[in-house]
């Protein structure tokens, strides 16, 4: 199969200059429109998909961000991997502002999105205990220390709903539980990711100490945004050193995202809602 990258831009990455070809397309999916037109072209002469998480000019919150308009979209294009970039706070010492930090395990904390797909009518139950990609990470780990950055490889991130930064007692709590970075937007997009058989890797670039440091002030968004603006030539360096990186031809996924619904699917054929069956034409056409 062909790869396709796809990119979810996070705070501080809107755009991505250097495309071939590139045009901004405008997308509609069964569940809603995602967060912007989406940025098509080519990178190392690899097929990529950029699309900024909250919109240009930052204009969706958290909360309201259409996750599963924006992976259905990439998935509908083609994508066969997604590289989603993120600012995140710090809970330990030794991930300090200005590092990278490859997700693998996630705490979810929020409360008022849509995580799933899936539902009454056509019932699923995908495996999240890796819930990104062990190949994909490890690929853009290399890329991320070929662009100079420092890199950590493994990190639990805690979801949480906001807007508002945490408390003191929440910052010191989720340090308690073993979260290792914090942010708004992990999930439910990684779940939703993986229910698309997407290989999914979470590239968190390190802007603050949350408020938990004693060494540190307490996070303010000045703060997040300096951090931000002095590693963006990095992240975009990471994202072309994996664009050069990545086999055209791909082959499959040794820890099974792009087969995770082979064994996901409960309801019975004769029992599944055919207009629940006709908005998962993209996300699980394969197995419907
Ligand atoms: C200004 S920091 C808060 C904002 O930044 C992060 O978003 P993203 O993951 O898209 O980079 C964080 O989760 C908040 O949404
Ligand atoms: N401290 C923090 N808490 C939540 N989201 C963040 N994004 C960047 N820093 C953050």
């Amino acid at each position: 199969m062909q790869t396709m990258l796809g990119i979810i831009g996070g705070s501080g990455l809107y755009d991505m200059a250097g495309l071939e070809g590139a045009s901004w397309v405008k997308l509609k999916t069964p569940w809603g429109v995602p967060s912007d037109e989406i940025l098509v072209g080519r990178l190392s002469g690899l097929p990529v998909a950029f699309l900024p998480r909250h919109g240009r000019g930052h204009r969706i919150a958290p909360a309201d961000l259409p996750a599963q308009a924006n992976i259905d979209a990439l998935k509908r294009l083609g994508c066969t991997d997604v590289l989603a970039v993120s600012a995140v706070g710090s809970l330990r010492v030794d991930y300090a502002p200005g590092d990278f930090v490859l997700v693998d395990q996630y705490i979810d904390r929020t409360t008022q999105r849509p995580a799933s797909f899936f539902g009454t009518g056509c019932v699923a139950h995908v495996s999240l205990a890796q819930p990104t990609c062990p190949r994909l990470s490890a690929q853009v780990a290399t890329a991320a220390e070929s662009a100079g950055a420092k890199v950590h490889l493994g990190a639990t991130y805690l979801a949480m709903e906001g807007p508002q930064f945490s408390t003191l007692a929440e910052s010191r709590m989720y340090r308690s539980w073993g979260a290792d970075v914090i942010g708004m937007t992990g999930m439910p997009e990684a779940r939703l990711a993986r229910e698309a058989e997407l290989c999914y890797a979470s590239l968190a670039m390190v802007t603050d100490y949350d408020c938990w440091h004693e060494g540190h002030g307490a996070v303010d968004v000045a703060q997040v945004i300096a951090t931000l603006t002095a590693n963006a030539a990095a992240a975009k360096a990471t994202v072309g050193a994996l664009a050069s990186a990545l086999p055209h031809d791909r082959a499959p996924c040794p820890n099974g995202c792009d087969r995770a619904l082979d064994h996901a699917l409960m309801t019975a054929q004769d029992k599944r809602d055919p207009a629940l069956l006709a908005k998962l034409d993209a996300v699980a056409g394969r197995v419907l």
